[in-house]
């Protein structure tokens, strides 16, 4: 049984800020080339590890993990509404597994999801409903966090239950980080206004959502311009993190903590998460290449940026 890769930053500002139009291209050839890579080894199941920030999750209940055996994308940041093409009998396999495995999960039948999940899929597929998926939720924005020799074994369940499907051809996304620091808003620091949101803000009207979308943009082109007060991108530590994952021992990512992810890499930082499910998903089918490797940090996309495919060897 073979399993492959994709994992990629997102970025909700890539339809609305432009960086300089040769990064702009770079971009879109590290799109394209995993566009290329899917399209050869034509998935007929896909697994989607995403974050969510504050449009499906909230913090009146939040898992570090939930299952989605139903699913409809929430439409910010003009990405795709509506149902995803979720394999339900499937899916519940998947989370019965996981439970065995001794592995707390939740589910959900009605997973309502944004541009951490979807982007991923729109830019592959150019749909969300084109191939079946199974989309789990990785918190990656909001404390606490669980360890992440925990999300390894998350990841490595995943792949276990994957290795038993002969008759699928499964692609594993993850999607997120690397080292960023967008203007979410944190618990500790929110005023009574962003509380609410954090809480339960689910389904804004359209000028809240405007409103909310407005300032990550404006903060977007502060930050190329270098006048915005976020935290800096750390290339130095995605390309390490990129070149653990790539190496195929991921047990070193045992020794990072949340303190550490966010001081040197930012509060979103967090959703690399998602990255080290899917290798640990990878990994635990069978030693695995990368085939591609792209990264840039880019300002304007407040986003680390960076994509990789990998493969089991048959
Ligand atoms: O949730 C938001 O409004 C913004 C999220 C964001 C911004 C920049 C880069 C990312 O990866 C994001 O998820
Ligand atoms: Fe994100």
């Amino acid at each position: 049984m073979t399993l492959a890769l994709v994992t990629m930053s997102h970025s909700p500002l890539l339809e609305f800020n432009d960086p300089a139009p040769e990064v702009k291209a770079k971009v879109e050839g590290a799109f394209a080339a995993a566009r290329s890579f899917v399209a050869e080894y034509a998935p007929t199941l896909v697994v989607s590890f995403a974050p969510d920030h504050y449009n499906g999750f909230f913090y009146d209940l939040m898992p570090p993990f939930c299952i989605g055996y139903q699913a409809e994308g929430v439409g910010d940041y003009n990405t795709a509404e509506g149902p995803l093409s979720v394999p339900t009998e499937r899916a519940e396999e998947l989370a019965e597994w996981v439970a065995d495995r001794d592995l707390d999960i939740a589910i959900s039948r009605k997973m309502e999801i944004d541009h951490g999940a979807i982007q991923p899929l729109e830019i592959l597929f150019g749909g969300i409903d084109t191939v079946p998926t199974i989309p789990i939720f990785v918190n990656g924005v909001a404390k606490p966090f669980v360890k992440m020799s925990r999300v390894r074994r998350l990841g490595e369940a995943v792949g276990s239950f994957l290795a038993t499907l002969e008759d699928e051809r499964v692609l594993v996304i993850g999607s997120g980080g690397l080292s960023h620091d967008p203007p979410v808003p944190q618990w500790a620091t929110a005023d009574d206004n962003a509380r609410t949101l954090l809480l339960n803000g689910r389904h804004p009207t359209e000028e809240a959502r405007n409103a909310r979308q407005q300032r990550v943009i404006e903060t977007g082109k502060a930050f190329a311009a270098g006048t915005a007060a976020i935290q800096d991108l750390n290339p130095e530590w995605d390309q390490a993190l990129m070149a653990t994952l790539a190496a195929g021992d991921l047990s070193p990512i045992d020794a990072m903590t949340p303190e550490q992810m966010a001081k040197d890499a930012g509060n979103s930082a967090h959703e690399v998460r998602t990255w080290v499910a899917a290798f640990s998903a990878l990994g635990a089918v069978g030693p695995y290449d990368v085939d591609y490797s792209f990264y840039r940090p880019i300002k304007e996309y407040i986003a680390g940026f960076g994509v990789m495919t990998a493969r089991t060897r048959a």
